[in-house]
């Protein structure tokens, strides 16, 4: 009824995307940041202002990733070099620190105004995995995990949390690196191939791809089923509520 092989013992969902709609919050904050960086820049060099693509450059270079990852991601595809700064720099600061800095400043900002919408479908599915006894984690990138399930209404649901500040505190690798997802299984004393992951990024399925577990299920919120496959997905579905429906 789950949809899952048989063998998967429990479920690692990542979050912004598969069960928030959030994405897309974090596709206008990235292209509010990088495009004032790039006008900057633009003037700065005399080259023309190329903005920042938020969908293809979105999912290319920074979807799924840790913040400041994603920065470096990004800014090392248009061949720009920055000082990595420290984490307090200010968000005006020519460094990724401060360019990551403007832009989790004006996630919080949306976030706080508009507030969190979740997939309903997902909810319905991350319930049905409860019901059926299976053990359930999130693992995100983001910093703001906590605060988001918690706006969300999600925050009870799931018994482990692997985000990004656990990823900074225990220096595990981002996504696409398999690190988050594994000590998630871990955390819910899985072994990888007990353990279905749920992803939107495509780092994100190549992380479950490169972890060996039980299950990749593709979430495809952008048209790119076929770039979700070919990194890592079994199976890509526009709904986690499509796996409750018996085939
Ligand atoms: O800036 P945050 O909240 O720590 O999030 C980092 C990343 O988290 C991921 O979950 C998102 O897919 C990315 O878009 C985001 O940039």
């Amino acid at each position: 009824m789950l949809g899952l092989p048989d063998g998967v013992r429990g479920c690692l969902f990542d979050m912004d995307g598969v069960l928030t709609r959030t994405a897309t919050v974090h596709a206008a904050a990235w292209k509010s940041a990088f495009d004032e960086f790039l006008r900057g820049w633009a003037d700065r060099t005399g080259n023309p202002f190329v903005p920042f693509d938020a969908v293809a450059d979105y999912d290319r270079y920074v979807d799924g990733k840790k913040r400041l990852d994603g920065t470096r991601s990004f800014l090392a595809a248009r061949g720009i070099a920055l000082p990595e700064g420290s984490p307090d720099d200010p968000p005006d600061a020519l460094t990724v620190h401060g360019l990551s800095n403007r832009k989790n400043a004006l996630v919080q900002t949306i976030m706080d105004r508009e507030g969190v919408e979740v997939f309903p479908g997902s909810v319905r599915y991350v319930q049905a995995v409860r019901d059926a006894g299976l053990r359930r984690a999130v693992v995100s990138s983001s910093a703001n995990t906590a605060r988001v399930l918690t706006a969300a209404g999600l925050a009870e649901i799931f018994e482990a949390r692997i985000d990004g500040v656990v990823a900074q505190r225990r220096h595990l690798a981002g996504k696409p690196a398999p690190d988050m997802y594994l000590a998630g299984a871990e955390a819910l004393g899985l072994k990888p191939s007990e353990a279905a992951v749920f992803e939107d990024a495509l780092a994100g399925v190549a992380a479950g791809r490169a972890g060996r577990f039980g299950f990749v299920v593709g979430v495809d919120r952008a048209g790119q089923a076929e770039a979700l496959r070919e990194h890592g997905a079994d199976i890509v579905v526009t709904d986690l509520a499509e796996l409750l429906v018996p085939r």
